[in-house]
């Protein structure tokens, strides 16, 4: 497993306003939406292409374009529909499919309640998103799946890590073609397993379910 901190002026910039707990839900779909555009260039650096070739209104000329299979993009409901637009955006050739996990906020386990995807992942890159990585434990389950299904490798895009979350999964998924791309590596969690200074529960802040 490899981390990748997305170290970037424009990055640090709509992460701190996602962070402020004034910052409304309206315009924390928003900021998410861009966040992720900007992880996923970085994201896609090692994204599989092939070469085409194009008639420029001058010349005969190679060109670059996505190769096949598709790369499978996969949102973690609930909050990791708020990426898969900016992620789209970036590669609107893309399949997408779908896994409901949700973390029990007692035991901090995470149970999975929906899964809509292809069986056969033999040779896919898969794109993974949610915004957060806190324990690790909703992330190791879901890799793990895409990895049994045969996904050559899997990238994960996140807006926050914890270093809890980041040793457990490279405790789990050692060795396993496995990258993680973040905005940030935050501090710890608390004893309610939230990153800190972290942004509260992205869920309830992309879909105004707070309080
Ligand atoms: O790393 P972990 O400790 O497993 O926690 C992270 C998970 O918790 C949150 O989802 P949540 O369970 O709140 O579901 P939601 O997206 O439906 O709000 C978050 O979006 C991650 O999926
Ligand atoms: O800080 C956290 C941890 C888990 N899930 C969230 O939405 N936020
Ligand atoms: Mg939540």
């Amino acid at each position: 497993m490899r981390l990748h901190v997305v170290d970037h002026p424009l990055v640090a910039h709509k992460l701190s306003t996602l962070r402020d707990e004034r910052t409304d839900s309206p315009t924390f779909r928003r900021l998410t939406d861009e966040l992720v555009t900007l992880l996923a260039y970085e994201a896609t650096r090692d994204v599989r292409t092939e070469e085409v070739e194009i008639t420029t209104p001058v010349a005969v000329t190679t060109g670059t374009r996505l190769s096949h299979p598709r790369p499978l993009v996969v949102p973690i409901l609930r909050a990791g529909l708020g990426m898969l637009d900016g992620m789209t955006r970036l590669l609107p050739t893309a399949e997408v499919g779908f896994l409901g996990m949700v973390r029990n906020e007692e035991t901090l386990e995470a149970s999975t309640y929906a899964t809509r995807m292809p069986d056969d992942l033999s040779g896919r890159q898969v794109y993974v998103l949610d915004p957060m990585l806190a324990t690790g434990g909703t992330l190791v389950a879901a890799i793990r799946m895409l990895l049994e299904r045969g996904a050559t490798d899997v990238t994960a895009v996140v807006l926050l890590a914890a270093p809890e979350g980041v040793e457990i999964l490279e405790k789990e998924l050692a060795g396993k073609p496995v990258r993680v791309v973040t905005a940030a590596l935050d501090e710890r969690l608390n004893e309610h397993g939230y990153i800190v200074p972290g942004l509260g529960d992205a869920g309830d802040r992309l879909y105004g379910t707070a309080g």
